[in-house]
């Protein structure tokens, strides 16, 4: 092939070069309605369990809340979900057929797990479009993020999720100057760009105002249904605004489920009045 040609064809946005496009992600299979799977998983750290033989579920479409005390393991069972951290044994299965502890972090997420961090990790010098195109899935092809140009399934995507964070004001305002709980939802957004089946959300509304954490806990049940939503969080005005009356909550602790249920029926359970809410 001659430089010429070579050059005519990179030039050409609409040819697909194999080694931009993401692999195929593995095929979902949530036909027993369960999402999550995590059996009998246990992690040590230096012969300390911070996972201790650990059970939980996750349905399809189900928002949930974590909660526990300082320590009890909820930011390691994320790390393990999202492949950061490998179990000592136990088995994590996202769907009747994806094997978690098989695969990579790239892989899982390009399997439909997204995680949002509790520090907001927005391109501050780039507006709310912009952010929202760069993390839009099968749009990380370099030329077309150059040549910007969407089509128009993904110029719909995009402005149905900015009104879903609810940025439709600030499209073109550079991320920088959002305030704190805009940067959250901005960040949201920027997961949501990616389709993922199950969010993991870390500490959401850590320094947001009363406004801004009624308006993030809306945001989070609009999102339930259509995706899996787990919620870690300490804030438990929060957590019963989220939990509603009939959403569970998991409470962990020492790396083990201590409970689970609606918020009233571990409010009341006296191993968690003992271990975390009547600190
Ligand atoms: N990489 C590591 N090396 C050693 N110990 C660790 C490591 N990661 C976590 N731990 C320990 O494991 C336990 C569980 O930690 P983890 O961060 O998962 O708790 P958490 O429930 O998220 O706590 P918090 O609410 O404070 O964020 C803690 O005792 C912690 O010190």
């Amino acid at each position: 092939m001659s430089i010429i040609s070579t050059l005519e064809q990179i030039t050409d946005r609409h040819h697909v070069y194999p080694f931009l496009v993401p692999a195929q992600a593995p095929k979902l299979d949530v036909s027993h309605n369960v999402l999550l799977y995590l059996e009998d998983i246990t992690v040590s750290f230096d012969g300390f369990k911070a996972i201790n033989n650990l059970n939980m579920y996750i349905n399809d479409g189900e928002l949930r809340c974590i909660i526990g005390p300082n320590g009890a393991g909820k930011t390691t069972m994320m790390d393990i979900i999202t492949g950061k951290t490998q179990p000592d044994s136990g088995s994590a299965w996202f769907g009747q057929t994806i094997n978690l502890l098989e695969m990579d972090e790239p892989a899982i997420a390009q399997a439909g797990i997204g995680r949002k961090f509790q520090k907001p990790t927005v391109f501050e010098e780039l507006s709310v479009w912009e952010n929202l195109e760069l993390a839009m899935a099968g749009n990380r092809n370099v030329w077309s993020i150059l040549n910007a140009r969407l089509n128009s399934e993904q110029s719909a995507m995009l402005l149905e999720t900015i009104e879903l964070i609810g940025l439709q004001a600030n499209t073109q305002m550079l991320a920088g100057r959002l305030s704190h709980g805009q940067k959250q939802w901005l960040e949201i957004g920027m997961l949501l760009m990616q389709k993922p089946r199950l969010l993991l959300v870390d500490e959401p509304v850590a320094g947001m105002t009363h406004q801004e954490m009624d308006r993030t806990a809306e945001l989070l049940i609009s999102l339930a249904g259509r995706h899996s939503v787990v919620v870690v969080e300490h804030d438990m005005d929060f957590v019963r605004n989220l939990a509603g009356k009939d959403r569970t909550v998991t409470v962990l602790h020492q790396g083990s489920v201590l409970s689970e249920g609606t918020m009233s029926k571990v409010q009341q359970d006296p191993k968690v009045v003992e271990v975390y809410l009547g600190e």
